[in-house]
């Protein structure tokens, strides 16, 4: 590949190596998830963020041979018996988009089909998933991307989007359809533009067994992150409640991450806490004055009486905000590139904090907030830094490294899907994520926090997800919402220490290994 390849830009190099990677699959399903696992760190990157995104900008061109399952608006009474159709006996995991937020991409259509495809591979690497029983599934509504409705190599309805009930009958009907032959199946939501992201959510986390992985995934994540960041200033944890954060992007995301540290704030604080964060979409610094404001940004809008000590009104841009907040933390959850420009970066000199977080969570890329190289350039050396998709670390001069944490959902959603799967719960509580994010917090010791290390290497994703898993599991059980798999019930695994269910989470834990031909006796 390297000779083949010599003097090929990166995205060349990048989409090679998928495509050997997906021939590899093809070919040797037990071989693939070997080479995946044995080398992760260096293929999470092909197979997952970054260049999943480029993969679904180009599938219909890569497209081979079919994964998953794809539920078009013109199957509309059929989807049971499609859901039956399916050769499978058992599944465990599935992964479900509508393709209409893809990464920081935005509508793919069914192209993005590749993002089901690389969330599960990385249930298989990191929780262990058995990949005979799990399911991408594409639900394929239409698109308003004008160019794929153009393309004549397209795969999927060259239709707009459906909205409103017609949309919500079509999600219903796949939803109903996979409960009633696998009722034990975790079904996680992706990349859903943000209207249906949390409609959905709330229309089904109290019946199935489901939840959104960019919405409480991404939340668990960066709390675990947020926390890192404090005793990164030598504070005890309760000064969360402390922190001035400025979180960029109102969306799925920016959103969840809102409202699971307001949850972390309130359980240190007290419910009357009054934390200080300020929340900004494209329109600005989001206040009370909004007009048609989005009933889930409304919480954490600012109230005039808030932010006039500040000099800050409805609107007031990134630059302003940074510079009058002088906050601890910046946090983007955009999908814009670049907004973290020189500007608003060497003002995070005069943060209030001794040690500046800056968090460009935004996927992939070239849609991050800003590099790694900005980052350090331009606010410090002081500074934690994390990123959505990896960079490399940065080298400061002077013998310092500049250290790049990943702040990616991956470090949570195949854990809180082994959980989930294991406990046998019939849902998904906020009690279950809270517990994988606080697991997820205490994973790194005092001594990385110092070097700047807020999130375990991706190296030792499985034993991570192990722990989260059983974390999930374990709060599942004395929430009572288990129900156990198979002969272990809720009585046998109430009865479990906590070392008995770390161990039974890693007995379960499926690793690619070929099976003999001929049983031994
Ligand atoms: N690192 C991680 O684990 C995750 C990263 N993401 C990334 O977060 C991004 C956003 O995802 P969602 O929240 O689901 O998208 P979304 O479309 O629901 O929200 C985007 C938000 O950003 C705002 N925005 C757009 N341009 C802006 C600008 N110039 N300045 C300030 N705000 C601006 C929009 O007004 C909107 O509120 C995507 O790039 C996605 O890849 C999402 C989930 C997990
Ligand atoms: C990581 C992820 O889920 C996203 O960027 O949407
Ligand atoms: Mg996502």
């Amino acid at each position: 590949l390297e000779k083949n390849t010599q003097g090929q830009h990166d995205n060349f190099v990048s989409l090679a190596k998928w495509r050997i990677l997906n021939r590899l699959h093809d070919r040797n399903e037990t071989l693939y998830y070997r080479v995946l696992i044995d080398n992760i760190k260096n293929f999470a990157p092909i197979i997952y963020t970054p260049t999943v995104g480029l993969v679904c900008q180009n599938y219909s061109g890569l497209f081979r041979r079919p994964r998953g399952m794809y539920f078009s608006a013109k199957d509309k009474g059929e989807m049971m018996s499609m859901i039956y159709n399916w050769p499978a006996q058992e599944v465990d995991m599935i992964v479900l988009t509508d393709g209409s937020r893809i990464l920081g991409l935005g509508d793919l259509g069914v192209q993005g089909i590749g993002i089901p495809i690389g969330k599960l591979d990385m249930y298989v690497a990191a929780a262990g998933i058995n990949p005979q029983r799990i399911l991408p599934v594409m639900l394929d509504v239409g698109t308003n991307n004008q160019k794929l409705l153009e393309d004549r190599l397209y795969l999927g309805l060259r239709q707009p989007r459906l909205e409103g009930e017609e949309y919500l009958s079509i999600v219903d009907e796949v939803m109903e359809a996979v409960h009633a032959r696998w009722p034990k199946a975790i079904v996680q939501f992706e990349d859903f533009q943000m209207k249906w992201a949390f409609e959905t959510l709330e229309r089904y986390r109290r019946r199935f067994c489901m939840f959104n992985d960019d919405i409480q995934g991404t939340a668990g994540v960066a709390l675990a992150g947020l926390l890192g960041t404090v005793r990164a200033q030598g504070r005890p944890l309760t000064d969360f409640a402390n922190q001035k954060i400025v979180v960029v992007g109102a969306g799925s995301a920016g959103l969840g991450v809102l409202k699971m540290a307001l949850q972390a704030v309130s359980r240190m604080a007290g419910p009357d806490a009054d934390p200080h964060f300020f929340l900004l979409d494209k329109n600005g610094l989001i206040t009370t004055e909004r007009k048609d404001i989005d009933p889930a940004a409304a919480p954490f809008a600012k109230s005039q009486g808030e932010i006039e000590g500040l000099g800050l009104s409805e609107g007031a841009c990134l630059i302003e905000v940074v510079k009058k907040v002088k906050p601890h933390v910046l946090l983007g959850l955009s999908g814009v590139g670049g907004v973290f420009n020189e500007e608003v970066l060497k003002a995070m000199r005069d943060s209030d904090s001794t040690k500046p977080a800056i968090f460009a969570m935004s996927n992939p890329t070239t849609n991050a907030e800003c590099t790694a190289v900005e980052a350090f350039n331009h606010a410090g050396e002081d500074i934690v830094f994390a990123s959505g998709s990896p960079f490399a670390d940065v080298n400061l001069g002077n013998g310092k490294i500049g250290h790049v944490n990943q702040a990616n959902n991956m470090y949570l959603f195949p854990g809180i899907g082994l959980g989930a799967l294991l406990s046998g719960a019939h849902i998904i509580t906020d009690g279950m994520l809270q517990a994988a994010a606080e697991c997820l917090a205490s994973y790194i010791t005092d001594d990385e926090i110092q070097r700047g290390v807020l999130y375990p290497s991706i190296d030792s994703i499985r034993d991570i997800t192990a722990e989260v898993g059983a974390a999930v599991l374990r709060t599942a059980v004395v929430e009572e919402v288990a129900e156990g798999r198979g002969d272990v019930g809720y009585r046998e695994l109430s009865q479990m220490s906590k070392e008995e269910i770390l161990q039974y989470v890693k007995d379960n834990m499926w690793y690619p290994v070929y099976s003999p031909l001929v049983h031994e006796k």
